[in-house]
């Protein structure tokens, strides 16, 4: 199972910063919504340029122009880029062709999804490289939250998937005994205190 660091702040030196810290023991730099929303795609570029050995991906949750959105963030050094699984399928088709085009991938993040395991079958037929089982920030805060109903759903989907929502040192093993192939932490890294420890720490829970 790869580990993938979302980096969710808002520059682009923080980003870089937390990136080289976690790096070693990350598969895949994630560049978070809105960080994108906040520099631009000029952060991409920095990402790739600082990190060519790892996976870039850029975390546009494309509702819409799948095919512009996708190729304007390839051009500019992602290696994967995410439509939502609310958005048609003629956007996340857009964003294919595009990733074809460049040699890159399409992630469908299902978060805010209700049948996230019909959905998820349906987006792998359309092209996706894999399904983002997702529960977002907001959702985390609601009362009841449990990482569980993710875990089930991407068992339950038979396509391949990641985990997202709070992964943490305590859950990351259970992450990766659903048969997820990728586990996504974001808050567990960058709000430690030691960011290369707290890496680390994720990378052992499932080596
Ligand atoms: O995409 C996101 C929010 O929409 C986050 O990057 C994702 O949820 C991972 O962060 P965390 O581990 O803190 O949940």
């Amino acid at each position: 199972m790869q580990l993938q660091f979302a980096i969710d702040t808002l520059s682009t030196e923080k980003a870089l910063e937390l990136a080289a810290a976690a790096a070693p023991s990350v598969d895949i730099l994630e560049l978070g919504t809105p960080l994108i929303k906040s520099v631009g795609l000029s952060v991409i570029t920095a990402m790739k340029q600082a990190h060519p050995d790892k996976i870039v991906f850029a975390d546009l949750k494309t509702m819409d122009a799948g095919e512009l959105e996708a190729d304007i963030a390839f051009a500019t050094g992602a290696d994967l880029v995410t439509v939502l699984g609310a958005a048609g399928d003629s956007t996340l088709a857009g964003a294919v062709k595009a990733a074809r085009k460049y040699g890159k991938g399409v992630v469908v993040d299902l978060i805010g999804v209700h049948d996230k395991v019909g959905r998820a079958k349906e987006v792998i037929d359309l092209g996706a490289e894999f399904v983002e089982m997702h529960a977002g920030l907001d959702e985390q805060a609601e009362p009841g939250f449990s990482l569980q109903t993710l875990l089930e759903a991407g068992r339950s989907a038979g396509v391949p998937f990641s985990v997202a929502g709070g992964v943490n040192v305590s859950s990351i093993a259970a992450v990766q005994g659903s048969g997820a192939i990728v586990a996504v932490a974001g808050s567990a890294i960058y709000s430690a205190p030691d960011v290369a420890a707290a890496a680390a720490q994720l990378r052992a829970a499932i080596s």
